[in-house]
């Protein structure tokens, strides 16, 4: 047996008594005997390493017993099927842990009490005031032993499979780190509907939409394992945008849209609208996942652009402006309105705008060294650099995107083509190619549908 009082909670009773193996449906999984206060007995099934020393979090299922649910098959509650869809889970994963708590079932108030509660329930009360109503808390449960076996098997930082914001809350009072928390893949059904609806407005539960929650995750530098994500949506989002989210350091990418003739606009400068709407929000979403969005002067002049996140969530990138020559209306969009900063490079011998009036407090005007070419795509990484703006998303026009590509400034460019032949007008990308096609730009890339459009991501440099 081994001793299990080293942490400062009160399971100092908790042992580890017995280890053995079960196999499952799901395949094999270590099992591991604690003895609890009273004599409680908990199992935990651990499969692969699960220490957090040893790589990303590991999925945990602290799983509170419910007799009815999980043994006889009922639907009046979620908990057979989420114990079979953690599992299912963990094993798909290879590495992972659920804690089978004891002691905690009917929400902590025991067995026959929750089926006085269930036939309270049958009159029309809901399961909040059905407790209440018997004296009970809403909610009894006790964690202190769960994080003793969470310390024991050295998982201190998990992801956490709950749908209850407040079982990581708990856990962590107790120095569990909930890394983070997903939803196991299960449907509400017709006979649970009114119990998971009362969780979700009355015991803060996740909605169905609102979980898992891979955009939020991948916001936050992380990418949820594959297995446990819900949907096909979910898949899509971080199979697309994972290696951006895993980016660490500086990181410079670019996106454009063009006609599959090669042109970003017609001849007016006419382009709005060249890709699809799934397009645009693949683009917001790639705004969301960077620090700054730079576009030249003439692109905010042509579009009036905003270039903040609207089409998903996240926040709004600093938008970057390259203007020369500090030609940028006063009405322009990014200088009057304040929803996100602006920074306004201009040449070193521009006229200097604050003459003419002073900027809103949101824009910043900086100078930068300038050739006929334009700004140096260095010159201009640097200076955001300088300012904590490390991943950078350059979105246009076609000369300023070009330019980045051929000084090798870029990590990744994605190229979205709409099935339009335009047959003249604004370039996309244009650089001083090779004679030889041998010697062309070719880079490991991969490509998906947008709607209609299809786009391609190249993968210029490692990061
Ligand atoms: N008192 C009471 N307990 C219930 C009722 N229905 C299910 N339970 C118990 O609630 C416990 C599970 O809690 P839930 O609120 O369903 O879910 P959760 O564990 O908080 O959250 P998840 O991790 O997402 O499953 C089990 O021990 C069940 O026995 C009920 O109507 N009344
Ligand atoms: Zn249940």
């Amino acid at each position: 047996m081994t001793d299990l009082d080293h942490t400062r909670t009160a399971h100092s009773t908790l042992q580890r008594s017995v280890e053995t193996r079960l196999p499952t449906r799901h395949g094999t999984f270590r099992m591991m005997g604690y003895e609890g206060a009273g004599g409680l007995g908990h199992v935990a099934l651990v499969m692969g390493d699960v220490e957090s020393s040893s790589g990303p979090p590991p999925l945990v299922r602290v799983h509170s017993e419910c007799l009815t649910g999980d043994a006889l098959g009922s639907y009046r509650c979620d908990c057979g099927e989420q114990l079979q869809a953690a599992l299912a889970a963990i094993a798909a994963e290879g590495r992972g842990a659920l804690i089978y708590a004891r002691g905690h079932e009917g929400r902590g108030i025991g067995l026959l009490a929750k089926l006085h509660a269930y036939a309270l329930q049958d009159t029309g009360v809901d399961t909040v005031d059905a407790n209440l109503r018997l004296g009970y808390p809403a909610d009894a449960r006790d964690y202190s032993e769960v994080a003793g076996i969470l310390h024991d098997l050295g998982a201190t930082r998990i992801t956490l499979l709950t749908a209850n914001p407040e079982k990581g809350e708990r856990l962590n009072d107790y120095g569990i780190e909930v890394a983070a928390r997903r939803r196991p893949a299960v449907e509400d059904r017709p006979e649970n509907a009114f119990y998971l609806d009362t969780k979700r407005r009355r015991m803060r539960h996740d909605a169905i939409s609102a979980l898992p929650d891979a955009w939020s995750m991948l916001l936050a530098g992380q990418v949820p394992p594959m297995s446990a994500l819900t949907s096909d949506a979910e898949r899509e989002l971080v199979e697309r945008y994972g290696p951006l989210a895993q980016a660490t350091g500086a990181l410079t990418i670019a996106q454009m849209g063009q006609s599959i003739d090669g042109f970003i606009a017609s001849r007016t400068g006419d382009g709005a609208r060249l890709t699809g709407e799934v397009d645009h929000t693949h683009l917001h979403r790639l705004r969301a996942q960077v620090d700054a969005v730079v576009v030249g002067a003439s692109t905010v002049i042509a579009d009036d652009a905003r270039l903040t996140v609207r089409l998903t969530a996240g926040a709004h990138p600093v938008r970057v402006v390259l203007d020369p020559r500090a030609r940028l209306p006063r009405t322009a969009h990014v200088l009057t309105e304040s929803e996100a900063p602006t920074l306004w490079i201009i040449g070193d011998e521009a006229p200097d705008p604050t003459e003419v009036a002073n900027p809103l407090p949101h824009v910043s005007v900086v100078r930068a060294p300038v050739s006929e070419r334009g700004f140096a795509p260095a010159d201009v990484l640097a200076l955001l650099h300088e300012r904590g703006l490390e991943r950078v998303l350059v979105e246009g026009g076609g000369r300023l995107v070009s330019a980045f590509l051929a000084a090798g400034a870029l990590d990744r460019l994605f190229i979205t083509v709409a099935p339009v032949l335009i047959g003249d007008g604004v370039p996309g990308l244009r650089f001083n190619g090779s004679p030889r096609l041998a010697e062309a730009v070719r880079a490991p890339n991969r490509r998906w549908n947008l709607g209609e459009d299809v786009c391609t991501e190249f993968v210029l440099a490692d990061s």
